[in-house]
């Protein structure tokens, strides 16, 4: 198992020509016993193994917020049908995200993330870099709200190419960020936390009017030996919660703990978005909305793409139990953290089977010393 102080094996500015591959080279091998090497689940014939879908339109009496957090209690993750995101919107998108990887490997090199640890840009995430081996796959992160000014980096003549990529991505995220709000509405109101008096409103109006977007653009090429490669490690998302837009080829799963450990795969539904409960959100409300362990696997068939957009707080926000679900009948479970604060912690338990969750956990002694 690869111990939290691996090396990095790789730059996340190193370029990897995965489409030249004839065999999976010994950089992307994950060869012997892995991190969560449970089973696939076979199907979904089984009751509970059918992934929760949840239509925005079922609005009789909150049933929609009701059946959101239902799913968020019991799966950490759920298929959002009904959200209004038009589908056209989403295929321009998948498309535009396609036509960005296919360019050619010098103008992808220009956005290349800052090795050290550049937040946005073309290659590998500096987490990711935690684990021994790399994954199969190309990405490309980038805050929503500097989609201009990124992309220049790729298209610095600004041409048609550029103009048709930023239009769908800043489509998007009008769509995306309304959704988010939307969502974390429902949310409170299914947690009862929108009439909960006391400093509680306020803390909630803050949450939804400062939600901070990052973009995340996925692509897992076909992959001439999938049982030997992995698409995205076995993670907890960091911030509030994600709509991952996935294309119908199938490749996310989630881990279910009871009654025994399995993946279980996430259907491509055509229109659906999957929301993945995050860390902090799961620090946010106690505890009893959970994050989940997710996944994605490749295939030998077809390329693969998956859109994350990350929902969290600004950077300079604590997060902590909110004061209305902590009342709903347990202590405060977590220590105050920001964004930032929390990834840097959780950067040390990557590769590892530590829950940087476990990190912030206020410990029984430290509870007595409050009383
Ligand atoms: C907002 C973010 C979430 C993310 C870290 C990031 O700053 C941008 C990249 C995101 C990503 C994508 C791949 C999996 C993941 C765990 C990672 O290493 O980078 C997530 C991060 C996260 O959810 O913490
Ligand atoms: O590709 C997917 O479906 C999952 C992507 C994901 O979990 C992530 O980027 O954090
Ligand atoms: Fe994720």
């Amino acid at each position: 198992m690869p111990s939290p102080t691996s090396p990095p094996v790789q730059n996340n500015a190193d370029y990897f020509d995965f489409r030249a591959m004839e065999r999976v080279p010994e950089s992307h091998a994950w060869t012997g016993p892995q991190e969560y090497d449970h089973p696939v689940a076979a199907g979904h014939e089984l009751e509970h193994d059918v992934v929760p879908v949840v239509d925005m339109r079922d609005d009789d009496d909150g049933a929609a917020a009701a059946a959101a957090a239902r799913a968020a209690e019991e799966w950490g993750a759920f298929l959002l049908v009904g959200h209004g995101v038009p589908g056209e919107l989403l295929a321009r998108v998948e498309d535009q995200a396609a036509r960005l990887f296919a360019l050619p490997e010098p103008d992808k090199a220009r956005a290349a993330r800052r090795p050290g640890g550049g937040s946005s840009g073309y290659g590998v995430p500096q987490y990711l870099l935690r684990y021994p081996k790399r994954m199969w796959a190309e990405g490309y992160t980038f805050p929503a709200a500097a989609i201009r000014s990124e992309f220049r980096r790729v298209w610095p003549d600004a041409g048609d190419d550029y103009v048709s990529f930023c239009a769908a991505m800043d489509e998007y995220h009008v769509e995306m960020r309304a959704l988010g709000r939307k969502l974390l509405a429902m949310f409170f109101q299914a947690l009862g936390l929108a009439a909960a008096a006391g400093d509680d409103d306020d803390t909630e109006r803050k949450i939804l009017d400062t939600l901070t977007a990052t973009m995340h653009l996925n692509l897992y090429p076909k992959c001439p030996d999938p049982e030997l490669a992995v698409g995205l490690a076995a993670h907890t998302d960091s911030g509030f919660f994600t709509f991952i837009m996935q294309s119908p080829v199938p490749g996310l799963q989630l881990l279910r703990r009871r009654p025994s450990e399995r993946w279980v795969t996430v259907p491509g539904v055509a229109g659906a978005l999957v929301v993945v409960v995050g860390d902090l959100f799961h620090v946010l409300t106690n505890g009893r909305f959970h994050s989940v362990l997710h996944r994605a696997v490749v295939n030998r068939e077809r390329d693969r793409i998956s859109l994350p957009y990350f929902l969290g707080p600004p950077a300079h926000m604590k997060v902590a139990p909110l004061a209305a679900a902590v009342a709903l009948g347990r202590k405060a479970e977590y220590r105050a953290v920001t964004w930032p604060e929390y990834m840097a912690m959780r950067e040390t338990t990557f590769g590892t089977s530590l829950s940087a969750l476990t990190m912030i956990q206020v410990k029984p002694e430290e509870e007595s010393e409050e009383t």
